[in-house]
């Protein structure tokens, strides 16, 4: 499902402030939160991949995308991130950049603390970025959760109490920011 559009206003603040250059999503679906992030993109030449395991959901989403006139700001690439590194480092290094400046993560919530190591590991984010990720509480992402709370040295945290999209349902939502 969808972030949005309670969450997904949470998460367009966070682009606002963020002002991004590079973006990265993790869970493209329908392309409903790379339409709201990449409309809140506003530097120029700015730009956001957004990351999908289903081929069904990239052909919707790469449709949404140019439905909505941002197919020059969002490209919806087929795959999960371990096997797109390189691929990442080359698309980040034609622009002139090394590292992403926010990541958004809504994929398989088991995921999300190998695939953040992995980002980390493999140096695609660093001091400043700022990554939002959804689903904490419901479906639950506990193992992130957890460890983000566990490094407050290395990040600064916050988690924004919500509710599950499209009900009345707890769910949180946790932005950390790179030290
Ligand atoms: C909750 S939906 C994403 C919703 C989308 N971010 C939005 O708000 O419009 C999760 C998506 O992640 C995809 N997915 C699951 N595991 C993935 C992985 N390891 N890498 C990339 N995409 C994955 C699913 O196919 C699904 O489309």
């Amino acid at each position: 499902m969808c972030v949005g559009p309670i969450k997904g206003a949470l998460v367009d603040s966070y682009v606002r402030s963020c002002n991004p250059r590079t973006a990265l999503e993790l869970g493209a679906y329908c392309g409903y939160s790379a339409v709201r992030i990449a409309s809140g993109m506003q530097q120029p030449s700015s730009k956001l991949i957004s990351l999908e395991i289903s081929a069904a959901n990239v052909e919707i989403a790469t449709q949404i995308v140019h439905h909505a006139g941002l197919s020059s700001k969002v490209q919806v690439v087929h795959g999960i991130l371990s096997t797109k590194i390189d691929e990442l480092k080359q698309q980040l290094k034609s622009m002139g950049a090394s590292t992403f400046d926010f990541v958004f993560i809504d994929h398989y919530k088991q995921f999300y603390l190998p695939d953040f190591l992995l980002l980390k590991e493999a140096g695609l984010i660093s001091k400043g970025t700022v990554i939002v990720a959804d689903n904490i509480i419901r479906p639950g992402a506990p193992a992130y959760r957890s460890y983000m709370e566990s490094h407050k040295e290395a990040m600064d945290v916050v988690e924004h109490k919500t509710w599950f999209e499209y009900s009345s349902l707890p769910d949180s939502i946790m932005v950390s920011t790179l030290k």
